[in-house]
């Protein structure tokens, strides 16, 4: 066993986390919680691609023509997007962390809140010199995936900029989360009425929503800006919502490409539009801009979290969500 193997099983060791092969031997990580829920993470972009709640029952969509195959990016659950959203930019869509091998990170700097309860694994990204001359800036990216007691799932990335050279650097970047739903015109979102939106469908030009909570009976692809740090999805025939609690994250992009634009992608099913929504925790309209390493200090650092947790409608909310 190298001593690097040896530092990963023991990080591994001290949480009940199993590392194993995924879809065509890419490795994973699983989170087990002990009430039933889990989480499974692909090193290959850090990609969340399962998170079941204590029955066993499924809560992210991940296409059943996902392709797990490189450079493609995984279709559903949560691809990170960094360091670019969308095409906001000049790098390949949604930047490069979603296609890059992350490693497991044995040695991260502390959290200031406690996980000693909680199953979590750390992950990290730092660019190859390929990357580097793509996007030209050194950082590290730790991402933890934290499995809570109660089945919430918690992302928190932390972001430094490592450049020796002086230079600043920015970036856009989201948690595009791909929920499962029962039936996409049935659900509906609360927490973005009344708010400012770039309409993706129109040029990112910029509109207000009108009216009530968000419901679904065509394609939609939205960035709804200044957004509060809770919002929550509706399914009614599941009785099941969806809430969301944000931090450093001040957009919310919401997606469904419907029915032609599903017939266009080839690792989406032509019907799977109607069972899945991606409303992703993000900051896109205004970039975040980190300062370099300097004589005396360390390079300047971002972090921002996400927690989802489902409810079901004839519990309480648990409080970790409402707080
Ligand atoms: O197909 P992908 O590159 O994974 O992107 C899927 C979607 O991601 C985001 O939600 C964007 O707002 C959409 O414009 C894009 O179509």
């Amino acid at each position: 066993m190298t001593s690097s193997t040896a530092a990963v099983t023991a990080a591994i060791e001290r949480f009940p986390v199993e590392i194993c092969k995924g879809m065509n031997g890419l490795e994973k990580v699983v989170l087990r919680e002990v009430r039933g829920s889990s989480a499974e993470v692909y090193l290959y972009g850090g990609h969340i691609t399962s998170w079941k709640n204590d029955h066993g029952e499924e809560l992210l969509f991940v296409s059943s023509k996902a392709i797990f195959k490189p450079p493609k990016p995984i279709r559903g659950g949560i691809p990170i997007c960094f360091p670019q959203f969308s095409n906001h930019g000049s790098l390949e869509q949604h930047g490069f962390a979603r296609n890059r091998f992350w490693s497991i990170d044995t040695n991260p700097p502390p959290f200031p809140t406690n996980s000693s309860t909680k199953t979590f694994v750390d992950l990290i990204l730092k660019p190859t010199e390929e990357d580097m001359k793509i996007w030209p800036h050194s950082f590290e990216f730790r991402l933890r995936v934290t499995l809570g007691p109660s089945g919430d799932l918690m992302l928190t990335s932390r972001i430094r900029n490592t450049n020796t050279d002086g230079k600043p650097f920015t970036f856009t970047f989201a948690y595009h989360t791909y929920f499962s739903v029962s039936d996409i015109s049935e659900v509906r979102v609360e927490g973005l009425e009344t708010l400012d939106y770039l309409d993706n469908l129109q040029n990112k030009q910029r509109f207000t929503e009108q009216g009530d909570a968000i419901t679904f009976e065509s394609e939609v692809d939205k960035i709804y800006l200044s957004t509060p740090t809770k919002i929550a999805i509706l399914d009614h025939e599941k009785k099941r919502t969806f809430v969301i609690r944000k931090d450093g994250l001040p957009d919310a992009v919401v997606w469904n490409p419907w029915d032609k634009k599903a017939r266009a992608m080839a690792d989406f099913g032509d019907d799977e539009y109607k069972h899945m929504l991606c409303v992703e925790a993000a900051a896109v309209e205004k970039p975040i801009t980190l300062k370099p390493v300097g004589s005396l200090i360390l390079g300047e650092s971002w972090a921002a979290e996400n927690l989802i947790c489902p409810f079901y409608h004839v519990q309480v909310p648990p409080t970790a969500i409402w707080g």
